[in-house]
């Protein structure tokens, strides 16, 4: 171990007691290690020597071999500046300092041959170069500075601190002088020979200080490599540790109530997916480890049916069930849709949401506490410590997104013994790259097929000028005996503009749409949920024809007769949440429309999003480009990013790295999951050192 790494910072040559604090207080470096794993984010290339006569006006930083043949100072309206002429075998420019000049030019040689680095200014007929980074040929020839120039990320917020680029440069040439360039490999040799990777040593020489653009190329695929791979090591690691030692109850046998519903109640044929899926699941709930499982499944994919079938085989096994949704309407379109076949079943089955009264509170509470009660759906109002279950083993959560992980692990607690079998379903595809990192201690499971004789959805862009047609559309549809849904924007259901957008719409389409004719519904998040509820349901049973809402409907609801969704002010939505919406309509057999309603002022953004759900029904295409647009902090939420706070690596451009070191970290775990054998133990050390500190490039020794 290198020792030397631990060293404060305040003992490296070149930091003071100010950049010191600057390097602890701005950019989080406390020691020598910490500098180290300070990355460039970019370089600039240094490889050209311009002459005086190839300059160009607006270029960008240029670097000049000449002489300085003279200095000057200059008179200005505060102090002096000071100028020196520099000049090659081509021309003559200038150099001008407007401070520190004393300094400077005692520093400075006549005559001599320098190297000067930096932008351009065209002035009086001159080029000149203000405030140039200059170094004697000769010794810019030994020094450790590269012909790729590192730019070290918040360096230029902190310049004007001291702190510049030039300052970190130096810096960390000390850190190489002082540590005598020894760095522990941190990656079995294997590994190295397998892949092509550059040693430890190389690699953060070559970050630092690249020798040339392959070699740089070389180093930061190896630092990825390495820091995807101790990412992914570290959370198959802990799914296998989850594994062996959280157990689970043991569902061992498929019985009554799974095989009656497959004989004689299953509505449909499942597809090859909802088997393999079904299967999965069988095969967790049938080990003695408590089932983690992720089920994606693109809109209208048809993951209830599975999650019912996960149902009963728990039920079959003598145990009670729970599935959490994330809104009241979604709860109680669950519990209608699964209480037919309970019914069938004969299974008790409650609901319980923010809206239950006291008398079925209690009686919910009470039947779940003896066990009377086989399945319980609701909203987060499941998670109350007041309910408590007799034996709960298995708990599906509807849209994983809504609730996050803190949910997740409250649900554990309800059980006895053992925690619950826990499925999470969601309909946001994610691209597997994120899912890979942000889910890795969850199993995944993939529905990726529709339903036989679904038509995709056909998605057209509409300016709001074309609205008359658009409503011509809506009233043929409708006379063919089909639904349409119009949803407005409501970001917040509490700001009062897009409350009033909302009535506004719902007006003017009364008087397009008119009664008796038209009926219809509207549903916003200000509604009782007694009313909402009412209002679905009219549509539901087709009562009404028009269903205006707000994003309340987004997930899950399910009205296979509904045929077009109009999306007003489309250019608001982020294209899940687009992509969402377009999934209620194409559930039926019937041919689906989405129209995409917007004004002509458009940003690049929301032309991209609109041109993405043109060109594309597939969800996990457009969460892919949702990724590029929006990053992925912002899709998984704050509490999930933090696995995503990469130094080096970036999770969309570096998805082969990804996969790669996912590949191998997962072989290597297969062959040794307790990193015994010998040609692991660099691995065991490293992975030792990272599980100390919160950092994943601490522990470089
Ligand atoms: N194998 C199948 N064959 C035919 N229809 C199916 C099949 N599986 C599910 N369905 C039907 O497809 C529709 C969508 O299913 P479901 O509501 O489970 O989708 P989902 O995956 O939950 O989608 P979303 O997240 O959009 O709600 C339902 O009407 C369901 O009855």
């Amino acid at each position: 171990m290198n020792t030397k790494l631990q060293t404060p910072i305040d003992y490296l040559k070149g930091v003071g007691p100010n950049r010191a604090d600057l390097l602890r207080k701005e950019l989080g470096i406390h020691t020598y290690q910490d500098l180290l794993n300070l990355f460039p984010n970019r370089y600039l290339d240094r490889t050209r020597y311009y002459k005086i006569n190839e300059l160009q006006r607006n270029s960008s930083e240029v670097q000049v071999i000449g002489k300085i043949t003279r200095f000057r100072e200059v008179a200005q309206k505060r102090g002096k500046r000071l100028v020196a002429t520099f000049q090659d075998d081509t021309g003559i420019m200038e150099l001008v300092w407007f401070r520190g000049q004393k300094w400077i030019k005692d520093s400075l040689k006549v005559n001599k041959p320098y190297v000067i680095f930096g932008k351009t200014n065209w002035y009086n007929g001159t080029f000149s170069m203000p405030h140039p980074e200059i170094e004697l040929l000769d010794e810019h020839k030994k020094s450790l500075r590269s012909a790729m120039q590192p730019i070290y990320p918040s360096t230029e917020k902190l310049t004007n601190k001291g702190l510049t680029n030039r300052v970190i440069n130096k810096i960390m040439q000390n850190v190489f002088l002082e540590t005598k360039h020894k760095f522990v490999e941190t990656l079995p040799e294997y590994l190295l020979n397998e892949l092509h990777l550059i040693p430890k040593n190389e690699a953060l020489l070559n970050i630092h200080f690249p020798k040339n653009q392959a070699l740089l190329a070389k180093a930061q695929f190896r630092l990825k490599f390495e820091e995807l791979f101790y990412i992914q090591l570290q959370l198959i690691l802990k799914n296998l540790i989850h594994k062996s030692k959280i157990k689970g109850f043991t569902f061992d046998k498929v019985g009554t109530y799974f095989n009656t519903f497959f004989k004689h109640h299953l509505p449909f044929n499942l597809t090859h997916a909802q088997k393999r899926v079904i299967k999965e699941i069988r095969s967790d709930l049938g080990s003695n480890a408590q089932m983690n499982r992720l089920l994606q499944g693109d809109v209208g994919s048809g993951k209830t049916i599975v999650a019912f079938m996960s149902i009963l085989i728990a039920l079959d096994n003598g145990f009670q069930t729970c599935l959490m949704a994330p809104t009241e309407i979604l709860s109680v379109q669950h519990y209608n849709g699964l209480l037919m076949f309970c019914k069938k079943l004969n299974i008790s089955i409650k609901i319980l949401t923010g809206s239950s009264n006291t008398l079925d509170r209690k009686e919910i509470h009470k039947s779940l506490e003896n066990g009377e009660l086989q399945l319980l759906i609701g909203t987060h109002a499941l998670l109350e410590d007041k309910v408590k279950f007799k034996n709960l083993g298995l708990a599906i959560i509807d849209e994983q997104h809504r609730f996050g992980v803190a949910q997740r692990s409250k649900l554990w607690h309800k059980g006895t013994g053992h925690p619950p079998h826990i499925l999470v379903m969601t309909a946001t595809p994610i691209p597997r790259t994120l899912a890979m990192s942000v889910y890795g201690d969850l199993d995944i499971s993939i529905i990726d097929e529709l339903p036989p004789g679904r038509q995709p959805v056909k998605t057209v862009h509409r300016y709001d000028n074309n609205r008359l047609k658009v409503f011509r559309f809506i009233r043929d549809e409708i006379d063919k005996g089909r639904q349409v849904y119009i949803v407005y924007p409501l970001i917040q259901e509490s700001e009062k503009m897009d409350y009033k957008d909302l009535m506004d719409g719902y007006e003017s389409i009364a008087r397009d749409f008119p009664a008796p004719k038209y009926q219809i519904s509207i549903v916003h998040g200000q509604m009782k949920p007694a009313d909402k509820d009412y209002e679905m349901q009219r549509f539901a049973k087709g009562e009404t024809q028009i269903m205006v809402a707000t994003t309340v409907i987004e997930v899950g609801v399910n009205v296979p007769n509904a045929s077009v969704m109009v999306i007003e002010s489309a250019e608001r939505f982020g294209l899940s949440q687009l992509h969402q919406l377009r999934g209620r309509v194409g559930r039926g057999a019937e041919q689906s429309y989405c129209i995409l309603m917007t004004s002509h002022k458009l940003s690049n953004n929301s032309k991209t999003r609109l041109e993405t759900m043109v060109k594309t029904n597939d969800g996990f295409e457009i969460a892919e480009v949702d990724l590029k647009l929006r990053g992925p902090g912002d899709i998984m939420g704050t509490q999930q990013s933090g696995v995503l706070n990469l130094k080096i690596a970036n999770i969309i451009k570096d998805k082969p790295i990804l996969q790669s070191a996912r590949y191998y970290a997962k072989k290597l775990l297969n062959e040794d999951p307790s990193l015994a054998l010998p040609k692991h133990q660099v691995v065991l050390h490293t992975y030792k050192q990272l599980s100390k500190f919160k950092n994943i490039w601490n522990y470089i020794s």
